[in-house]
């Protein structure tokens, strides 16, 4: 058996609730439409799950609404590279789960080992452009675009049903920290973009031809058995993990090269 292609690498930023999720998701359901025949493997990794874990000091102080949770430095980047790394060259990595509501880790891991390993790794993040370590591995840049007023509406409206927040929290904790680290953090690195992407997951267009790029390289990177079974999509959001199938044809291999990353250090275990 030849060695499976190390994954194909695709960030999706921008601002909060902007439907990077949901623009996550649309990609994995459309390549699992394209491709009929073979079991495929991509994995979604948030940036949450490389939040800084908070002391109880710091959590005091997010009770007082004192602590800035979109700010670069809420999260670990390094750890995040790392982790990325490790999984292109095949290790075996544990990404923690975090949980929102309770601005904590839940406990659980998900753990992706050498088989595990997937096809094409997406991370998404409303700062996944703004480290230059995390950005420049990325071999598609993808930044959601959607108004202000619709991203606080979505924002107030999860706050509330999902995590149990109170309206003048949210609104007082938008404009004292998300608001401002949109723009000062977020909104800047849009120029990295290979796609920006209006109207989210609604945008076909835009959608269509993200994968049919990835359909392409998925087609041009059949140098594993091409019966080889290979785990299905995994995605690790936010605070759930869920699992579902997606499959892809190993038929006519267009022979595209997709853009290819350079230098990416091995690292041992
Ligand atoms: N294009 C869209 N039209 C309408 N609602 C959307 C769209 N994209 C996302 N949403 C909704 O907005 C909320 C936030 O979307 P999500 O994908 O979780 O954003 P993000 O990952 O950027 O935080 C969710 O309730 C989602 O269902
Ligand atoms: N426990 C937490 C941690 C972060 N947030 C907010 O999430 C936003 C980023 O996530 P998106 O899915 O909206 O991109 C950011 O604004 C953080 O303030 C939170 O609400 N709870």
């Amino acid at each position: 058996m030849l060695k499976k292609k190390e994954p194909f690498l695709i960030g999706v930023a921008g601002g909060i609730s902007s439907g990077k999720s949901t623009v996550c998701k649309k990609i994995i359901e459309e390549l699992a439409k394209l491709n009929s025949q073979y079991q495929k493997h991509v994995l979604v990794i948030s940036l949450d799950s490389f939040y800084k874990p908070l002391s109880p000091e710091e959590l005091l102080k997010l009770e007082r609404g004192e602590l800035n949770l979109d700010h670069p430095s809420a999260f670990d980047d390094e750890l995040a590279y790392e982790t990325l790394i490790n999984i292109i060259n095949g290790k075996t990595v544990q990404i923690p789960l975090y949980e929102k509501k309770r601005y904590t880790f839940s406990g659980e891991t998900l753990t992706v080992t050498a088989e595990k390993t997937p096809d094409i790794l997406i991370i998404e993040g409303i700062l996944v452009f703004y480290y230059p370590k995390i950005r420049e591995l990325c071999q598609m840049k993808l930044f959601v675009d959607c108004d202000a007023d619709t991203r606080l509406s979505r924002r107030v409206l999860r706050d509330m049903s999902e995590y149990n927040r109170h309206l003048d929290q949210i609104l007082s904790y938008y404009q004292k920290y998300v608001k401002p680290a949109f723009e000062e953090f977020c909104l800047p690195t849009k120029k990295y973009a290979d796609v920006i992407i209006p109207r989210g997951a609604e945008n076909t267009v835009a959608i269509n031809l993200i994968v049919q790029h990835l359909n392409d390289y998925l087609n041009s990177s059949r140098n594993e058995s091409p019966k080889q079974e290979i785990n299905n999509l995994l995605t690790v959001s936010m605070n759930s993990q869920s699992t579902s199938s997606m499959n892809s044809s190993n038929s006519s291999s267009p022979n595209k090269t997709p853009s290819k990353r350079t230098d990416i250090p091995y690292r041992p275990h």
